[in-house]
């Protein structure tokens, strides 16, 4: 599934358009009926229905819509907020349509009318992507009557008002309890401040062809069958060898769980070998708790890493470093330095992160790749900038440091955004609020490491962790737990189900 930005979405209509040679009001026909049909899937025979259309052609989607509703005889009128003289085009053509239907068209007069409020089923076909700035009146002040009296309201490709684009903080929109995003869901549908609008949104399909939409966009959602074709098997004849040798960087005296829950999760998700190096204190608790993990002794002062081992990762196929280690300044030149010398490729993590900071153009000159994975608290503070100011824009902020600091990045969340060093943007969306607990990230890391090593590239390894981590808490929460008991330890326990899910 695609994500677009408005205009990428007007350059797919424009492709299918004139490069296909699809007509456009073929198009809206085919969004009319797609959505109708989803619509009668929620709605009683005996509502009574009311499509709200406006100027553009979000509002030819509506009269589709009604005439479609009308002729499976549903109960609908269609209240047309706008003047005559702006209907034009095609959706002038599927008005017309609509009225010899025999379709009832209310001209919207400015006050906030009873037909909000008479009829139990909204249809917002306002205004779509075509939004520009915070609604105007008389439009604003019916969004807040809807939003204040209407029962139920089914939006149409976007919420009216909303932005389809990251960036933008000040709107006024409907409030959806279901949208049907047309084509492909836009990007405001996966930020935290706009995605609550939608209420509960799905794509239905228009006869875009796939084509058009890889073309004009390099944004998609991973799902089950992107896990399935890109995550290697395991062969009848393989040994531990193939399936990598880790080195998990982390501990102190103060969190030494961290360190566990990132050693567990990656033998769950199929490392060959893995090697927790940690302090002697830590070593003491974990191994008897850990024991597939092997263990190195590193240097500690006062129970927290320090630089006087020389660590030497010759024979790893890839690092972990961060979890739970702390931001001494002694723990902060072990990470700097191993950074700067680790030839594989290094995940860093938790406090890791924190320790490079000044020193992102170590990261920029490496040769081998580069994972980060902040939370949103954690990539504010690389940028300098607020968690605020990173929200409304994460996929902008990840792209732009992922490009600039040549690394992959892993922007954790409700939803998490995977970016390339090439720019290239994937979104995961399993998980839940189960997983807003502390060691979920830990388990994740552990996860990214073990897939690194099996044989993917880099990016899809990213992908499949995010996925797989995710869908083991929604796998754990539809069985036995609930969002306020899961565990991280859970979730690693969840892994064979989610194994058995994909194979
Ligand atoms: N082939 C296609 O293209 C297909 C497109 N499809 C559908 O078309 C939709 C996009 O259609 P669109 O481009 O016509 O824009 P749309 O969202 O209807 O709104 C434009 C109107 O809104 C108005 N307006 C804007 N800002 C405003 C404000 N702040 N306050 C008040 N008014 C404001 C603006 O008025 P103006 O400012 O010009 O006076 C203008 O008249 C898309 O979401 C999908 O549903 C599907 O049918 C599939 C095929
Ligand atoms: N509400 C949520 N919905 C889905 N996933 C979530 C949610 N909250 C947290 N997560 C996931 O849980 C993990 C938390 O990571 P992080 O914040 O680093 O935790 P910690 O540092 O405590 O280990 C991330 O993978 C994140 O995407
Ligand atoms: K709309």
């Amino acid at each position: 599934m695609y994500i677009v930005t408005a205009k990428e979405m007007y350059d797919i209509d424009h492709f299918a358009m004139t490069e296909i040679g699809l007509d456009g009001k073929l198009l809206m026909e085919n969004a009319g009926r797609a959505v109708a049909d989803r619509v009668t899937a929620i709605v009683k025979d005996t509502d009574k229905i009311c499509v709200l259309a406006g100027s553009g052609n979000n509002g030819g989607d509506g009269f589709v819509i009604a005439r479609t509703l009308l002729d499976k005889g549903y109960a609908v009128q269609v209240l047309q907020v706008v003047a005559n003289d702006k209907i034009l085009g095609d959706a002038y053509y599927h008005k017309r349509l609509f009225e010899r239907c025999g379709g009832i068209i209310s001209l919207f007069d400015g006050k906030c009318t009873s037909m909000i409020t008479s009829n139990n089923v909204i249809i917002d076909a306002i205004i779509g992507i075509g939004s520009k700035g915070i609604l105007r009146e008389p439009l604003a002040s019916l969004v807040h009557y809807i939003n204040r009296e209407a029962k139920k309201v089914i939006s149409v490709d976007i919420p009216s008002g909303l932005p389809a684009d990251e960036g933008k903080g000040e709107f006024i929109s409907i409030q959806a309890d279901y949208t049907f995003v047309i084509g492909a869901p836009k990007v405001s549908a996966f930020l935290n401040h706009t995605s609550p609008y939608y209420g509960k949104w799905e794509p239905v399909s228009i006869g875009l062809p796939s084509r058009a939409f890889k073309t004009n966009t390099s944004r998609f959602v991973w799902g089950i069958d992107d896990v399935r074709n890109s995550l290697p098997d395991r062969k009848p004849d393989d040994h531990k060898g193939e399936h990598g040798k880790g080195l998990v960087i982390g501990g102190s005296k103060e969190m030494p769980g961290a360190l566990a829950m990132s050693l567990k999760a990656s033998l769950r998700a199929g490392a060959g070998l893995i090697t927790g190096a940690t302090t002697e204190g830590v070593i003491r608790m974990l191994s008897a708790n850990c024991i597939e993990a092997t263990y190195k002794e590193l240097s500690e002062t006062n129970g927290f890493l320090d630089n006087r081992t020389d660590v030497s990762l010759e024979g790893y196929h890839a690092v972990a470093i961060g979890m739970g280690m702390g931001r001494r300044t002694c723990t902060g030149d072990l990470v700097r330095s191993l950074v700067h010398t680790a030839e594989c490729p290094i995940v860093i993590d938790a406090d890791g992160l924190y320790h490079i900071k000044e020193d992102l153009l170590d990261i920029e000159n490496r040769r081998y790749p580069t994972v980060i994975t902040p939370h949103p608290g954690e990539m504010a503070m690389l940028l300098g900038i607020t968690v605020n100011e990173l929200l409304l824009e994460p996929f902008r902020y990840s792209r732009e440091f992922a490009i600039k600091n040549n690394s992959y990045v892993v922007l954790k969340g409700m939803i998490t955004i995977i970016t390339s060093p090439e720019g290239e943007q994937v979104v995961n969306m399993s998980g839940n609020p189960g997983l807003a607990k502390g060691g979920s990230g830990d388990v994740l890391t552990g996860i990214i490491l073990a897939m690194i090593m099996q044989g993917q590239t880099i990016f899809q390894a990213l992908c499949n962790a995010c996925y797989i981590h995710g869908r083991s808490a929604d796998e754990l929460i539809s069985e036995k737990h609930s969002y306020h008991d899961l565990l991280a330890s859970d979730v690693i326990d969840g892994l064979a189900k989610v194994f058995r899910i994909i194979s």
